[in-house]
């Protein structure tokens, strides 16, 4: 066997397979490999003319056929499969290689599976890849992490494949270990805040104004044109609009209102309650999700009376125009909290992210590419350290301009009863977080009276106890 592939890729289902094809269009020779051997032979027969492809039955082979140091691109199932291919790869491999993990990791394996290797000698990329089997075939965005060393020898293949938006790759190197694995587990997190807020946007305009799939399909594709333009309004209106072959009803009404999940929204939650970071958008997707699926709840819950009366939106454009400019600050409250869990976890974990950078290379190819993420860009160039996005003078003006918008309808949907859990607790973020004074006050002479849990004051430096139970007086803690 001639060590003469340029890149390997082990697991060929849809995504492997398409990232396959890729590397092999843009002239890479690639080895290809997966645990079952038909998926290679179907590869091979379907798509072996598109370029040089190395087919292997075994994983010696596979290995075999690659030039050092070898670059391994594993894109199985996360989790145990992960570890099995791993573990697999570990005694083929020479001082040097580099495995790529580019499955949907969990950060904190990424993390352990590169200390592991890297006591092998072994360089262990993590990185996310975004896009699903389209953007895998034809760019997708590329978040990778692990040492800048391996980024040397992969970082022009990965950046040659990705998505390009004006001539910039939608790629670029995010830090060591899981940062690669963490900025696309956040990605994600902001993908199910920005699908809830469509979704709310979708259920305001049906609720409002009686209106059909079709016609909010038709409203969701004239805001593409606008500062919503994004892949997910423009496949939100597609979907709106298509009919179901079988019952000649719109699509989308015929679909259980049942929404699942893979599990990196839940991580991304879970990590920010750990950082202590308030991503209040994307907890509540998420959080939609979990109460779309209860379903003893919710037929327990049909017993709950509903608001009297109908919704009877009088002025439709106007209405429209609302839901437009609340989806639109509700959006950037989701990215704005999105990039604040970033910061926290690049200081926990010592890692060196340019969230403009992240902003760039999520322009194209990824499922929340959309046209206000080069404001972002344009954002953190202005000021790296920004510690709020909402406080950069473009999007303080930009969200300034539709905050009365996203009042009206926050009190509007809860006055009829829509609920709007995204829209409501991003407007909540967005006046907590511009309050000069919160109620925390009450909380920490709460914490103090039962328990003893000290407070600051606002007139003077120093830790304090009020003896509740006793005569009252503070003393210093
Ligand atoms: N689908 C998508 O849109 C996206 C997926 N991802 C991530 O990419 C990765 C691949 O996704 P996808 O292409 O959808 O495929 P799947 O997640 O469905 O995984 C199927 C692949 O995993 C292999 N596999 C499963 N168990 C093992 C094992 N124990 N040992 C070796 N191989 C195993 C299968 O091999 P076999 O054929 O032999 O069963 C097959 O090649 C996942 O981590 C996913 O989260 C990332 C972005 C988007
Ligand atoms: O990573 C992705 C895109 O970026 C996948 O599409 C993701 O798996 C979708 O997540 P879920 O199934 O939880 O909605």
């Amino acid at each position: 066997m001639t060590a003469r592939a340029q890149i390997g890729v082990t697991g060929l289902a849809v995504m492997g397979r398409n990232l396959a094809r890729n590397f092999a269009r843009h002239g890479y020779t690639v080895a290809v490999h997966n645990r079952s051997y038909a998926k290679t032979e179907s590869l091979i027969a379907d798509h072996g003319d598109e370029g040089d492809f190395v087919p292997s039955e075994t994983m010696a082979d596979f290995v075999a056929s690659l030039a050092r140091p070898r670059k391994v691109v594993i894109m199985v199932k996360a989790g145990g499969p992960t570890d099995a291919v791993i573990d697999e790869l570990i005694p083929l491999l020479d001082e040097g290689d580099i495995v790529i993990d580019a499955g949907n990791a969990h950060f904190p394996d990424t993390r352990r599976r590169e200390e592991a290797l890297r006591a092998h000698g072994l360089h262990f990329v993590g990185t996310g890849v975004s896009g699903g089997e389209e953007g895998a075939l034809n760019g997708p965005s590329i978040m990778p992490g692990g040492s800048r060393e391996s980024y040397e020898w992969l970082g022009p293949i990965l950046e040659d494949i990705s998505a390009k938006v004006d001539g910039v790759p939608c790629c670029t190197y995010v830090g060591s270990d899981g940062a690669g694995h963490f900025v696309k587990m956040v990605h994600n997190g902001i993908e199910y805040a920005d699908m809830q807020l469509i979704a709310e946007a979708y259920d305001l305009l049906k609720a409002g104004l009686g209106a059909s799939a079709q016609e909010i399909g038709e409203i969701f594709a004239e805001w593409n044109k606008g500062d919503l333009e994004s892949f997910l309004i423009e496949i939100t209106a597609d979907v709106l609009q298509h009919v179901d072959a079988e019952t000649g009803k719109a699509f989308v009404d015929i679909v259980l209102d049942r929404a699942e999940q893979k599990g990196t929204g839940r991580w991304t939650v879970q990590n920010a309650l750990d950082l202590g970071v308030p991503i209040t958008g994307i907890a509540e997707a998420t959080f939609a999700r979990a109460l779309s699926g209860s379903t003893p709840q919710r037929e327990a819950g049909r017993v709950l009376p509903a608001v009297a009366g109908e919704w009877n939106v009088t002025d439709r454009d106007a209405f429209i125009e609302d839901v437009r400019l609340a989806l639109y600050s509700s959006k950037v409250v989701a990215y704005s909290q999105g990039f604040d869990q970033i910061a926290a976890a690049a200081e926990e974990f010592g890692w060196d992210i340019d969230r403009g950078a992240m902003a760039r290379i999520w322009r194209g190819g990824c499922i929340i590419r959309a046209r206000f993420l080069n404001r972002i860009t344009e954002a953190y160039e202005r000021n790296p350290e920004l510690s709020l996005l909402l406080a950069d003078p473009y999007f303080t003006e930009a969200v300034g301009n539709g905050v009365a918008a996203w009042r009206r309808i926050v009190s509007q949907a809860a006055l009829n009863g829509v609920p709007t859990p995204a829209f409501s607790s991003s407007l909540a973020y967005y006046d907590g977080v511009r309050a000069e004074r919160l109620p925390a006050n009450v909380i920490q002479a709460q914490r103090d009276f039962f328990g003893a849990h000290t407070y600051q004051r606002v007139d003077k430096a120093g830790v304090f106890h009020t003896e509740w139970s006793g005569d009252r007086t503070e003393h210093e803690a």
